[in-house]
């Protein structure tokens, strides 16, 4: 409890002269209080109380899975038993800003006595450092996106529909108990220009690459891996940035440590496809943190000072989109450990 994700919350609020903290980022309802259905729900956590907030649909569900108590009812009864609980502090109550709309805000302003103010990453900035039980849970759904991988890679073959594959591993996945922890992104040949190229009825080709994004949620927990493969012969361009990017991606990964930051490690590849004359067609960032959130801190960008600590669960994936070629994407998924860094994803990164 000492240590629990709400105990440090409510040490955070202390510090900060906050009397109460509304919770309205569905990670960070189900990071507090390990409710499965969070976009339906709301955390009011006061120094020293937290009340879960959901509707009669989640009557059973929320007394199951939820580690504070309840509240069942909508606005505006749950509002009113919320403020009641405000009306009993003397320090002002914090909103998340980046996770509440103008109008939702204007409501609780209306709903509630005293101050709200702004704050951003006090739950979130808990959740950059997955805990033991976190990293198993990514380490889980990641394994099953491996096992599903391998299952499905012999149907990547010419004739087959891309819709075909993504539906295979989304079927395979959700057999297991999974869901996709996005659309699954399949994008052959010139589609493989398109970055979230989710798959097409398009007819995989003999010497076209194949770039397949896909991830598992699992417990609430997301994975995220990306191979491209070659059918066939592929020519020696495709080759050529296929083995740039294998570079940068491996290169990026054994740079990985705590210490660093999201723009060091976003250097280390870029400079790779440089060198190969390939930076300008490397459109996005390298990678991004994981966990309840497929996207979420720290940011690997050329903008990003986020720092890489141990525990953090990160992607490398960087890419190279040429509209009149195609594309290539290798993404490993890594869990940063005190002296480095060990790979999550085992599915075999194929030689083209
Ligand atoms: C829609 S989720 C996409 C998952 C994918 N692995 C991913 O994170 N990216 C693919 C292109 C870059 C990167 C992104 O920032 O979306």
């Amino acid at each position: 409890m000492q240590d629990s994700p709400l105990a440090r919350v409510q040490a955070a609020l202390r510090e900060a002269g906050l009397g109460a903290l509304w919770v309205s980022a569905p990670a960070n309802v189900q990071y507090l209080t390990g409710f499965e259905s969070p976009e339906d729900g709301r955390v009011l956590v006061t120094q020293d109380s937290a009340t879960l907030y959901t509707d009669a649909r989640y009557t059973l569900q929320a007394a199951q899975q939820s580690s504070v108590p309840q509240f069942i009812g909508r606005p505006p009864e749950s509002l009113a038993h919320a403020a009641e609980q405000l009306a009993r502090l003397s320090a002002p109550a914090a909103f998340e800003a980046d996770a509440l709309t103008v109008a939702a805000l204007d409501i609780l302003r209306e709903s509630w006595p005293g101050e709200l103010v702004p704050t951003q990453g006090l739950v979130s900035g808990l959740r950059l450092r997955k805990t033991p039980a976190e990293q198993e849970n990514i380490r889980t759904a990641q394994k099953l996106a491996d096992q599903v991988y391998a299952e499905v890679r012999p149907l990547i073959q010419p004739g087959t529909r891309e819709l075909d594959i993504s539906l295979e591993i989304e079927l395979r996945l959700r057999r297991a108990g999974a869901a996709p922890a996005f659309e699954t992104i399949v994008a052959s040949g010139l589609r493989g220009a398109l970055p979230h190229g989710t798959a097409s009825d398009k007819v995989i080709q003999e010497g076209e690459l194949v770039t397949v994004d896909m991830g598992a949620a699992l417990a609430g927990y997301n994975s995220d891996m990306t191979r491209t493969v070659a059918v066939g012969e592929v020519s020696g361009e495709l080759r050529r940035i296929y083995n740039a990017v294998l570079e940068a991606e491996q290169a990026a990964v054994r740079a990985v440590r705590p210490g660093l930051t999201g723009r060091d490690l976003d250097d280390v590849a870029r400079q790779v496809l440089e060198r190969h004359g390939l930076a300008g067609a490397f459109s996005h960032s390298l990678g991004h943190g994981i966990g309840l959130e497929v996207h979420e801190g720290p940011r690997l960008a050329a903008i990003s000072d986020d720092p890489i600590e141990a525990g953090m669960v990160i992607t490398i994936e960087p890419g190279v989109y040429l509209p009149e070629l195609g594309g290539v994407r290798i993404e490993d998924l890594v869990l940063v450990t005190e002296t480095g860094y060990e790979v999550l994803s085992q599915a075999p990164v194929e030689r083209v």
